[in-house]
């Protein structure tokens, strides 16, 4: 039977008076690759930054298995989020420093490990996601699809239990989305570990997610969620199958995204 990783609880989310979204529930299996998805604006981000301790909800709470991130105290909220890794939009790389470098910042921070282990650990991420021999590399001398994948080395680097990705695939051409969403994959089944992707490339949302939620921005809640395979044949609500069809509801264009669907 699925495991619980991350239930939230009757969230609401504002920014001042503005309700961004409300009573948000839902939850996240142990080993899903799990895909928030809503269109523009909708409160995608604004949802991830408050699982990953960056902004207090208004109400409710972010429970990672039984503990609630925002009830707990401040240290025990860090050691919540010590099991978890975030490749933010950017990448995130700071331009001052080799990609070894930046890799070794959250490791050097968090342990006392020689300078050596160090070394051999960021070599072993940078292999995983395609980039040894890059150490020296600064992040200005990568393309878009490379410094993505540094990030994703660093947001690596303590072995998290749970990663999180925002837009990995903005930017990117689609060639170079494809591959990212193939290392995700990849990274999924080699790490066992569970994956919270921010996104609203259908592309991807159909290649790599197994599990969603779907922020409408209409309600301002989470009106469905599941497999993004069966919300497409099955979902009920008209903004979902909209978003999930590109904005078209014919049953051509429903048996099209299926045909160009893994099965
Ligand atoms: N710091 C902030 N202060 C006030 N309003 C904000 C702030 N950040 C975001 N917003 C607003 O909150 C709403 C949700 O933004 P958010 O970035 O979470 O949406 P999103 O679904 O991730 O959007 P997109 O798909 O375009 O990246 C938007 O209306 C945005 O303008």
């Amino acid at each position: 039977m699925a495991e619980a990783c991350i239930t939230v609880k009757d969230l609401t989310m504002t920014y001042g008076d503005f309700v961004i979204q409300h009573d948000l529930n839902f939850t996240i299996n142990r080993g899903d690759v799990f895909i928030i998805m809503g269109g523009n604006g909708c409160g995608k981000t604004t949802l991830l930054r408050h699982m990953i301790g960056l902004k207090a909800p208004a109400k409710g709470d972010v429970c990672y298995g039984e503990q609630g991130l925002w009830q707990a105290d401040p240290k025990a909220r860090q050691q919540i989020l010590a099991r978890t890794g975030v490749l933010f939009q950017s990448g995130a790389l700071l331009s001052s420093m080799t990609l070894a470098e930046n890799v070794a910042l959250p490791i050097t921070e968090a342990t006392l490990l020689p300078p050596k282990k160090v070394r051999e650990i960021v070599s072993y991420k940078l292999a995983l996601v395609g980039l040894a021999g890059f150490e020296d590399y600064y992040p200005s001398e990568l393309s878009g699809g490379m410094q993505k994948r540094a990030g994703l080395a660093r947001a690596m680097a303590l072995d998290p239990e749970i990663l999180f990705f925002d837009e990995p695939s903005a930017g990117l051409d689609p060639i170079t989305a494809k591959l990212l969403d193939d290392l995700i994959l990849s990274l999924s089944s080699a790490l066992s570990a569970t994956i919270v992707v921010v996104t609203h490339d259908l592309d991807s949302i159909f290649a790599i997610g197994n599990n969603s939620v779907f922020l409408d921005a209409e309600t301002r809640t989470n009106i469905d969620g599941g497999p993004p395979q069966k919300l497409l044949h099955e979902s009920k609500h008209p903004n979902v199958i909209r978003f999930l069809n590109r904005g078209d509801q014919t049953e051509q264009n429903s048996s099209n995204r299926q045909m160009r669907s893994p099965a």
